[in-house]
């Protein structure tokens, strides 16, 4: 293995507490009553639009001013994107053991790119990661396979040579579509996911060669 791809939120960051942060003074706007963190994480990973709009439906909240409302919830989430999101498990020693290695890594997320590279150095693995693609970095979003392909060829290495860490079933399928080897972590909404044996990851230390880890 020459490089390690992860996805951002559910995977690396739990980020779900400021989402909701978010999304709870959306709602707010709209006389909608705040929602636990557990309900609007299961709308989390196909992009903000997305979340907004399966939220909408889930609550029978009207959608008519969809983009206005997704762009007041960006603006809400950027003036707060870090206040009690945290690393998940074994991040922060486990990437920074993978970096010393010589292992490539990067992240694949449906994140704005600059949101994500916020939260990545607001939690201090944005020096590890090499290339880190967002939701508005190629014209297309996860499950499409082409932003994690992106990412594996601007960290020059081959398909074959990389995994790719994830926690939906959209990640799941878009390495599928990539032809990239895929794990999906223990935690989160990725104890859901239905997965072949294998590809259940519980720890990040898992990724290291040789005897400390399993790949
Ligand atoms: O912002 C999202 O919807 C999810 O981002 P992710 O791809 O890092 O899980
Ligand atoms: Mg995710």
């Amino acid at each position: 293995m020459k490089a390690a791809i992860f996805d951002l939120d559910g995977t690396l960051v739990d980020s779900a507490p400021d989402i909701a942060l978010a999304i709870n003074r959306l709602l707010a706007d709209r006389d909608v009553p705040a929602q636990d963190v557990s309900f609007i994480e299961r709308f989390i990973g196909e992009g903000a639009r997305t979340l907004v709009l399966k939220l909408y439906a889930a609550l029978g909240v009207d959608a008519a001013n969809l983009d206005a409302d997704v762009a007041r919830y960006l603006a809400y989430y950027r003036a707060n994107p870090v206040e009690n999101s945290r690393l998940y498990a074994d991040a922060g020693p486990a990437l920074a053991t993978l970096h010393a290695a010589g292992i490539r890594l990067g992240v694949c997320t449906n994140k704005q790119q600059e949101l994500a590279e916020i939260v990545l150095d607001r939690l201090g693995l944005l020096p590890l990661i090499s290339v880190v693609v967002g939701a508005d970095t190629t014209p297309y979003t996860k499950p499409d396979p082409r932003p994690l392909l992106h990412t594996v060829a601007a960290l020059g290495v081959g398909p074959d040579e990389t995994v790719f860490v994830g926690d939906t079933g959209i990640d799941r399928d878009c390495a599928a579509a990539a032809g990239i080897r895929c794990r999906i972590v223990d935690w989160g909404t990725g104890r859901d996911v239905a997965v072949a044996d294998g590809m259940r990851l519980t720890r990040f230390a898992d990724l290291l060669p040789g005897p400390a880890g399993a790949t």
